[in-house]
C-alpha cells in the first residue's frame, strides 16, 4: 500500500467501525494495527448494534444481521468507512452499496467444549446440561450425545464462561476462535472434532466491508488483508448456506478445506425435519460458489434415516456475543 493511499480522500485517518464487545473490539484492533503496519492512519469509532443492548433473544430481534446492520449502516451514511464483521454474523445476502473488501486469513475454526473439572464432552455424565443458543450447536451435540440436557443460553463469551464457573450449567460450546482472539483459549477443555460438530460458515473468519464506490480504498485492504484460500473456502460455505437457507430452515454447518490446490473440499450439515444429513463434495477452488450450491443441492436430495429431527421454523442464527 502507498502513503498517498493511506488515508481516505480527504486526508483524514480511515474511521475503522467497532462493536463495544471485547471481541469486536479485539478483531478491529487485529484488523487496524495490520492497516497501520501497512501504512495506513487509522482510528477506531464505536458503534452500537440492537444486538449487543438488547436482552430480547436473537429469534426476536432479527436473526443473523442485528450484529451487522448497525455497522452497515453507519458505513452507507458515511459515519464510518469500514467495518470488520464475524464471517458467521454476516448475512448470506450481499449489501447494497458495500463490498467485502477483504476476507483475512481465517483463525482454526472449530467449536470448543468449556466443562467443569476439564471434562471432555464424552465424559460429561449422562443429564449434564450444556449451554448454546446456537440451534446448530445444539442439533450436534443432541446427536452425539441424546443423554445431555442441551439449554438455550445468551450473553457474551464471558458471562457463559461465567455460567459453567458458577456452577449454573456443566458446560457450553464456543467458537475457538473467539476465545483465541480474547486470549482465553486456555480454558476450552476440548476441541471438538469436525466430525462431532461441523462449525458455522464462515466461522473463525473476518469480513472486511466498506462502500463499494470507494474502489481504491477497497483495493488497498484487499492489497493489506486479503487471503485468497480463506475467501475460497469461506465463499462456498457460506454459497451452501444460502442455498440451505432458501430450500429449507433446518440448522446448517459448512466447512471447506483446501484439500491441494485446486481443490476444496466442502463439508455441508443440516438437521432437517426429516434427519440429520451431511454432504461432501470436492471441487474446483476457483467456482467456490458453484462447490457451496451443488453440495447443498445434493443433501437436500439425500436423505439420512438415522437423522435427527429438527424443530420447524429452528433456523436462527449463532448463538450471539
Ligand atoms: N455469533 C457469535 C460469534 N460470532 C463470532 C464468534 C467467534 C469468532 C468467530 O467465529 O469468528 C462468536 C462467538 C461464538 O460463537 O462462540
Amino acid at each position: 500500500m502507498s502513503e498517498a493511499t493511506a488515508t481516505t480522500s480527504t486526508g483524514r485517518p480511515l474511521r475503522l467501525g467497532t462493536r463495544r464487545s471485547a471481541l469486536a473490539t479485539s478483531q478491529s484492533t487485529w484488523v487496524a494495527e495490520r492497516l497501520r503496519a501497512a501504512g495506513c492512519e487509522v482510528e477506531l469509532v464505536l458503534v452500537t448494534t440492537e444486538g449487543d443492548t438488547s436482552a430480547r433473544s436473537l429469534r426476536e430481534i432479527g436473526g443473523t444481521g442485528v450484529f451487522a446492520s448497525a455497522l452497515r449502516t453507519a458505513l452507507l451514511e458515511g459515519r464510518i468507512d469500514l467495518a470488520v464483521h464475524s464471517l458467521k454474523d454476516l448475512p448470506t445476502a450481499p449489501a447494497d452499496g458495500l463490498v467485502v473488501a477483504a476476507v483475512p486469513e481465517r483463525e482454526d475454526p472449530r467449536d470448543v467444549l468449556v466443562a467443569r473439572d476439564g471434562l471432555r464432552l464424552h465424559e460429561l455424565p449422562a443429564g449434564a446440561v450444556i449451554g448454546t443458543g446456537s440451534p446448530r450447536r445444539a442439533a450436534q451435540l443432541r446427536l452425539a450425545r441424546p443423554d445431555l440436557e442441551v439449554r438455550d443460553i445468551r450473553g457474551n463469551v464471558d458471562s457463559r464462561i461465567r455460567m459453567v464457573t458458577d456452577g449454573v450449567l456443566d458446560a457450553v460450546v464456543l467458537a475457538r476462535a473467539g476465545l483465541a482472539r480474547l486470549d482465553r483459549l486456555d480454558e476450552a477443555t476440548e476441541v471438538l472434532d469436525t466430525e462431532v460438530v461441523l462449525p458455522a460458515a464462515g466461522q473463525g473468519a473476518l469480513a472486511v466491508e466498506c462502500r463499494a464506490e470507494d474502489s481504491a480504498l477497497a483495493q488497498d485492504l484487499g492489497a493489506a488483508l486479503e487471503h485468497a484460500p480463506t475467501r475460497a473456502a469461506v465463499t462456498a460455505e457460506r454459497a451452501a448456506l444460502a442455498r440451505l437457507e432458501a430450500g429449507c430452515t433446518a440448522p446448517v454447518g459448512a466447512l471447506a478445506r483446501s484439500t491441494g490446490a485446486p481443490t476444496l473440499t466442502l463439508h455441508v450439515f443440516a438437521a432437517l425435519q426429516d434427519g440429520a444429513r451431511t454432504h461432501v463434495l470436492t471441487g474446483a477452488d476457483d467456482a467456490p460458489d458453484d462447490l457451496g450450491a451443488r453440495a447443498a443441492d445434493l443433501l437436500l436430495n439425500r436423505p439420512d434415516p438415522a437423522g435427527l429431527v429438527a424443530a420447524p421454523g429452528s433456523h436462527t442464527p449463532e448463538s450471539d456475543l
